[in-house]
């Protein structure tokens, strides 16, 4: 079952030779995850799958759960169930909020994230510091693409306002997304084996530099593109493309939820920052002070206790993400202050995320 073809066909879309997978299995990647289960390609085509009971067991880890990205082992059958997640490599993760405080997934086994932004009105060095965060501590290797230089003036002040800016080594690569020789640059990213996702704001041009990228395997509009009732375009299919470089890019709807996290306040605890604002002092630390909001609504359980620990537990969280970006890039600078990447507190600083 896993000859050599196949385990060749397997290493074209990004597996390093872990562990072949039991007597009667097959290996694959996950591309997609639905609510009804999960999509898979081996290296040929595209099927659905099942996760195995095991993975759904109440109180199980969901990071456990297989996700965008992993290599897994199969049983076959009608449909074929996830048996295995194999280690991974490396994890693209953020904090969730909801019910419960946890880490949700978004992919593995990611080499490189391209943070793409165009030199125009889309450009914004603090989005792309946040990008950079994000991707901090997964084990891939973040690389920040700058489109439209040829529809711009000052393409060099902003490389070197950016080059200040973000962790030495960040490679930094302006290219036009419609000019083939122009990304060919992006090539040492794509080699055989190597696996990119590519993020960035509506009308970055990601779609433009995959199609590039993809060279004579352009995809057709409507092979890619499909409109959600709302009349956007969304990528509706082809999670996974192999490109002529060898190597494939993942873009699946779970990857556009790190557009989110990256750019958008989450706005998960909206509530909670609006009985904030009627405290009586502005500066309250929601705990013994006066007329706390917070506490009166803890009292007359309008706020659960879980949900604002909840939010105490998030909150934190991103106050030592942007503590450490911050003392970083303060090295970076020679010991010089800088203005926070993102402001610790969601409720008065909407730049946070
Ligand atoms: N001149 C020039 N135009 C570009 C470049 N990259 C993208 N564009 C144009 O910018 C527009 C938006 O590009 P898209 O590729 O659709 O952007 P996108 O990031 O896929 O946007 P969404 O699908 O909304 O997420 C298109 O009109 C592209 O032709 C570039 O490097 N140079
Ligand atoms: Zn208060």
């Amino acid at each position: 079952m896993t000859d050599a073809q196949t385990i060749q066909r397997l290493r074209h879309i990004g597996w390093r030779d872990q562990d072949l997978p039991g007597e009667g299995r097959r290996l694959a990647r996950v591309v997609a995850q639905h609510r009804a289960g999960y999509e898979l390609h081996d290296g040929g085509q595209v099927f659905s799958a099942q996760p195995a009971g095991h993975f759904l067991k109440r109180g199980l880890d969901p990071a456990e759960r297989p996700a965008v990205g992993d290599f897994v082992e199969i049983e076959p059958g009608k449909p074929p169930h996830i048996q295995i997640v194999q280690p991974r490599r490396t994890v693209l993760s953020r904090a969730a909020a909801g019910e419960r405080y946890e880490r949700q997934v978004i992919a593995t086994n990611i080499d490189y994230v391209l943070v793409l932004t165009g030199l125009d009105g889309d450009f914004n060095p603090a989005r792309i510091e946040r990008y950079l965060s994000l991707v901090e501590g997964s084990g891939a290797q973040p690389v920040v693409v700058l489109s439209k230089p040829d529809l711009n003036e000052g393409v060099e002040n902003r490389i070197a306002e950016l080059k200040m800016r973000l962790p030495e080594g960040t490679p930094i690569h302006a290219i036009n997304g419609k000019d083939p020789a122009s990304a060919s640059v992006l090539a040492v990213y794509l080699k055989p084996g190597d696996s990119a996702v590519l993020v960035g704001s509506s009308g970055a041009g990601k779609s433009t530099l995959t199609n590039t990228l993809l060279g004579s395997q352009h995809m057709a509009i409507g092979d890619v593109r499909g409109h959600d009732s709302r009349g956007r375009h969304t990528t509706t299919y082809r999670a996974l493309l192999q490109l002529p470089s060898g190597g494939c890019l993942i873009d699946t709807p779970g990857m556009r939820e790190l557009k989110l996290t990256g750019e958008e306040n989450l706005d998960l605890f909206a509530d909670i920052d609006a009985l904030a604002e009627n405290c009586r002092f502005a500066d309250c630390g929601h705990g013994s002070e006066p007329g706390c909001a917070i506490q009166e609504a803890l009292h007359d359980g309008e706020l659960t206790p879980e949900r604002w620990r909840n939010y105490l537990k998030l909150r934190d969280e991103r106050e030592e993400q942007a503590n450490l970006l911050e003392s970083r890039l303060r090295r970076q600078r020679g010991g010089r202050p800088t203005v926070k990447p993102h402001g610790p507190r969601g409720s008065r600083d909407r730049e946070g995320w």
